[in-house]
């Protein structure tokens, strides 16, 4: 089947009725509530863009001969990842960065465990077979993944084993000749009940145990397997215009908890079982941790733009480019900017081929990337809340300026330096949106948790990290002084 249409999308959703809970409520058709629809249609836009620019966005599956979506080819070389950059970067230029999880983020995962059959096969053939089988169907129906890799934050500081309640965090209660029961809950699943399947794989970043085996664990299963619940957050999108909430109007993602009542998966879907040895070494020894740290850092570049974008606009709407600070502020934006594209490119530039055929970015710039960003988007969101002032607050609605008695008003007291006052407020609501709203606050947690806890991924970057060749540098340099220890040393 060839890549989706917007229109594919929704009715898979509509006919597939999730099992979605929110404010209370079972949810009836996600793409009809007011909680989902609009980011239902954002996404729908996505897959729509396929066929608006095919010639960026699709490839010829090597297996159907169908075009099919470019987020999920297997880079042969350097240009491959860079057309699968440009189409990662058409998608995030929709949406300014602000969808976190839009489809090709686990599309990029999904291609690399997909290629790394031999790496699953280490326990048993059949996960090898699996993930690669998973792989072809994901890519040939173009199907829309969430995921969930952590485990509910009852008490961090046992591991799951020796957690009061063993069934608190999925893992299996049964094997038998069908597939594995999982019971339990995992965290947190954006797009949770408005995608169609949901993947199960550990963590990146957090290492497991051999008493942990029971939950080590990965598998993917439609979003309406009996048994599987989303319990999603309260909305963010209340409902009001894209004038008004430009973000949260339409790109409120959701994010839900994933509770697994006993739950079947069958064995053609399971890639690891009860095997923590595999689960810590899955990311890095199949690399799929660089194809999505290269679609993130793609993603971060392009909403790096777009908060650029917007903080030049603020200050040619109200005046304030003669400061010195004000220039300052967007200098710093704009050389997080470079220096994340410097990033992507040395990654492509320095691309090799891995073990398993892919064209694979170098790790080192990306990792730095995906370390790094995360303490910088709270600095742009800053940036923009300090230059942006009372004026993110001087916002009145649409209401407002329709109102015969003060619409006038609101139209002269709120223009800019260059601006009227109708579009003035529309920008500050678009800067209200990214620092101030609910939406807003979401997306400096979303970018600083997104690939795990920054203070335990830096703990594993200096681990990593080559360290003796600067050590012995330095060594070398202490080594030429011209002269010689004191008899007792
Ligand atoms: C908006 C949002 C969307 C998300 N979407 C997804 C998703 O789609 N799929 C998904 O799987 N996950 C998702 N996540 C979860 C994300 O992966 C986690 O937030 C991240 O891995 C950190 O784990 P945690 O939230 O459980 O924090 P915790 O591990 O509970 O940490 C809480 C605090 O305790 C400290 N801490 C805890 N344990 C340790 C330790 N062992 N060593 C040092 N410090 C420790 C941490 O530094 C942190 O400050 C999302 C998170 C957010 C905020």
């Amino acid at each position: 089947m060839p890549a989706r249409t917007g229109k594919d999308y929704i009715e898979g959703l509509k006919k597939a009725k999730n099992n979605v809970w929110i404010h209370g409520e079972k949810v009836e058709d996600v793409t009809e509530h007011p909680a989902f629809k609009n980011v239902v249609n954002s996404l729908a836009g996505l897959y729509d863009m396929q066929y608006e620019k095919p010639e960026k966005m699709l490839y010829t599956s090597p297996t159907t001969g169908d075009k099919v979506g470019l987020s999920f080819i297997q880079p042969k070389t350097k240009e491959d990842l860079i057309r699968r950059r440009e189409m990662i970067m058409e998608w995030a230029r929709y949406t300014g960065g602000m969808m976190g999880r839009s489809p090709d983020y686990l599309n990029t995962s999904i291609m690399a465990f997909g290629s790394a059959e031999s790496f699953f096969a280490q326990a048993d053939p059949m996960y090898g077979k699996n993930v690669r089988n998973y792989y072809e169907f994901v890519r040939e129906n173009d199907i829309s993944l969430t995921h969930t890799l952590i485990h509910p934050q009852v008490n961090r500081s046992k591991i799951q084993a020796e957690q009061k309640d063993p069934y608190l965090s999925a893992r299996i209660v049964e094997k038998n000749a069908d597939g594995i029961v999982i019971r339990g809950c995992r965290l947190l699943a954006t797009l949770g009940g408005i995608t169609d399947e949901i993947v199960v794989f550990p963590s990146t970043i957090n290492k497991m145990q051999s008493e942990d085996d029971p939950y080590a664990i990965a598998f993917a299963i439609p979003n309406n397997t009996p048994g599987l619940k989303f319990l999603c957050r309260e909305s963010f999108d209340y409902g009001r215009s894209q004038w008004e909430h430009p973000l949260g109007a339409r790109f409120d993602e959701s994010d839900a908890i994933v509770v697994f009542d006993d739950v079947l998966v069958p064995w053609e879907r399971v890639f690891i079982c009860e095997n923590s040895n595999i689960c810590n070494r899955a990311y890095r020894e199949t690399n799929a941790v660089v194809h999505m740290a290269h679609q993130v850092v793609a993603k971060n570049v392009a909403k790096t733009e777009f908060t650029l974008g917007v903080i030049l606009s603020i200050i040619d709407a109200i005046g304030i480019e003669r400061f010195q600070h004000v220039k300052e502020k967007a200098y710093e934006v704009m050389s997080i900017l470079e220096t994340m594209r410097s990033h992507l490119y040395r990654a492509e530039e320095n691309a090799q081929q891995d073990q398993y055929g892919n064209m694979t970015p170098d790790f080192m710039p990306l990792d730095t990337a995906r370390n790094w960003y995360p303490r910088m988007y709270p600095r742009i969101v800053e940036i923009i809340r300090t230059l942006g002032a009372s004026g993110l607050m001087a916002i009145p609605t649409k209401a407002d300026f329709s109102n015969e008695e003060i619409g006038e008003l609101v139209h002269r007291y709120t223009q800019g330096a260059n601006i009227d006052g109708y579009e003035r407020v529309q920008l500050f609501r678009l800067a209200w949106d990214i620092c101030i709203s609910a939406f807003g606050n979401r997306q400096v947690l979303y970018e600083y948790y997104f690939f795990g806890d920054p203070v335990r991924m830096s703990n594993a970057f200096y681990d990593h990290y080559h360290k003796e060749p600067y050590k012995e540098m330095v060594n070398e340099f202490l080594k030429r002084a011209k002269s010689s220890a004191p008899r007792y040393v």
